[in-house]
């Protein structure tokens, strides 16, 4: 009879391991002596001690060799949030995290971490101190907001003590750090066309921005906690540096890191929120004919014009997180990590 190998605990898979923070859980979690394959929809780097497959997560047959002989699978791929498009959103968070639940249980997998959002409870008003007992937006601002939540719903339902399958979800919030394709990069590019002059409000609004390297210990955290008999069990848990900081000083921080001007003059929030919503209008209904890009996205001047900061006391006390990097230094580092966003390269 042929005996089947038990999977090794130290054996893990990385789904969206070619990203910008599954790159960074896969260099974490082989310093902490974890052999990885990591499973993307392409290859952005080539790494000793990681096994590559390259296929779509909504394909389970592409997905199960690389879940072979693993016990622990962390699940962080997504389209970008800025791509707008439903069809694609529904089919990989949803259908597609459905696929992963499958594959993972018929590959004998034990544990599955999530990357949600801490946005699955944001709305576009105010949230200060959310904690995870907040309920999920029941008017999601956009379609990577409203796939998130059923993604995150489903991993946390398939939850199993007695199957022996034990899944939990991370919601970070703002990441930022070394490699980030969106943050800086979409605020450089902003301030180079000479749109960053403007602050939207009054500047005053509180938010949490995280730096990667404490994301990625929440989640190793979490994996490592996840046994039948803890409390973590088909739970949430917000992931941040637990320093709100004012959106504007955070973005000017970087831009003046960088070389470029910070922003001065204030506008109105609910005109740019107004002027938003009928610039994403506009684009939807000649999307058949021109295609363009808003800069100024509703959900982007939500989230620079109101407060969105989370308490982590749960991931503290459940997981003894703590932030590893504080705000200074990681705004440093990935400051320093831009040469060549800098004003004049
Ligand atoms: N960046 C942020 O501020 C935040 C991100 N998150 C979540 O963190 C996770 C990672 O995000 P980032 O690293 O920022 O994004 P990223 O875009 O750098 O990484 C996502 C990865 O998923 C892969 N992927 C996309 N569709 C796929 C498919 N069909 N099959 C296989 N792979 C696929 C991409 O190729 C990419 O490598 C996502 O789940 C995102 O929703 C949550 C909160 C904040
Ligand atoms: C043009 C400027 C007003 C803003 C430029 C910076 C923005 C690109 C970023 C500021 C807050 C960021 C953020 C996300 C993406 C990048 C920002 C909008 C997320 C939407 C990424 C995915 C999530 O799950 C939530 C994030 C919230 C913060």
């Amino acid at each position: 009879m042929a005996t089947r190998v038990r999977p090794s605990n130290k054996r893990c898979a990385v789904i969206g391991g070619s990203g910008f923070l599954g790159r960074h859980l896969v260099e974490k979690l082989l310093d902490r002596g974890y052999s990885v394959s990591v499973f993307d929809i392409r290859q952005s780097y080539e790494l000793s001690g990681v096994t590559f497959h390259q296929g779509d997560l909504c394909d389970k047959q592409a997905l199960l060799p690389a879940m072979k002989d693993v016990s622990l699978v962390f699940h962080c791929a997504s389209p970008a949030p800025a791509s707008d498009d439903r069809r694609l959103f529904e089919r990989v968070n949803i259908q597609g995290t459905r696929t992963v639940i499958q594959a993972c249980i018929e590959a004998g997998v034990q544990k599955l971490v999530l990357t949600s959002s801490a946005s699955v409870v944001f709305e576009g008003t105010d949230i200060k101190n959310g904690r995870e007992d907040l309920p999920y937006a029941k008017k999601p601002i956009d379609y990577y907001t409203e796939t998130k939540i059923e993604q995150e719903k489903l991993v946390l339902e398939a939850c199993d003590k007695e199957k022996g399958f034990l899944t939990v979800a991370i919601r970070p919030h703002g990441i930022f750090g070394p490699r980030d394709p969106q943050l800086v990069p979409i605020l450089v590019d902003t301030a180079r066309r000479g749109k960053m002059k403007f602050i939207i409000g009054d500047g005053t609004n509180l938010v949490d921005f995280t730096f990667v390297e404490n994301v990625v210990y929440g989640h190793i955290l979490a994996a490592e906690r996840l046994r039948s008999d803890s409390p973590i069990c088909g739970k949430p848990y917000h992931i941040t540096n637990d320093e709100p900081v004012r959106f504007w000083d955070f973005m000017s921080e970087v831009l003046v890191g960088l070389g470029y001007a910070a922003p001065r003059y204030h506008l109105p929030y609910a005109l740019v929120y107004g002027l938003a919503l009928l610039l994403w209008l506009l684009a939807l209904i000649l999307r058949p004919l021109v295609s363009f890009k808003p800069t100024f996205t509703p959900m982007r001047v939500a989230l620079a014009g109101t407060h969105h900061y989370y308490s982590c006391d749960r991931a503290k006390q459940d997981l003894g997180y703590k932030p590893v990097v504080s705000l200074k230094d990681g705004i440093a580092r990935t400051v320093q990590s831009y040469p060549h966003l800098r004003q004049g390269a």
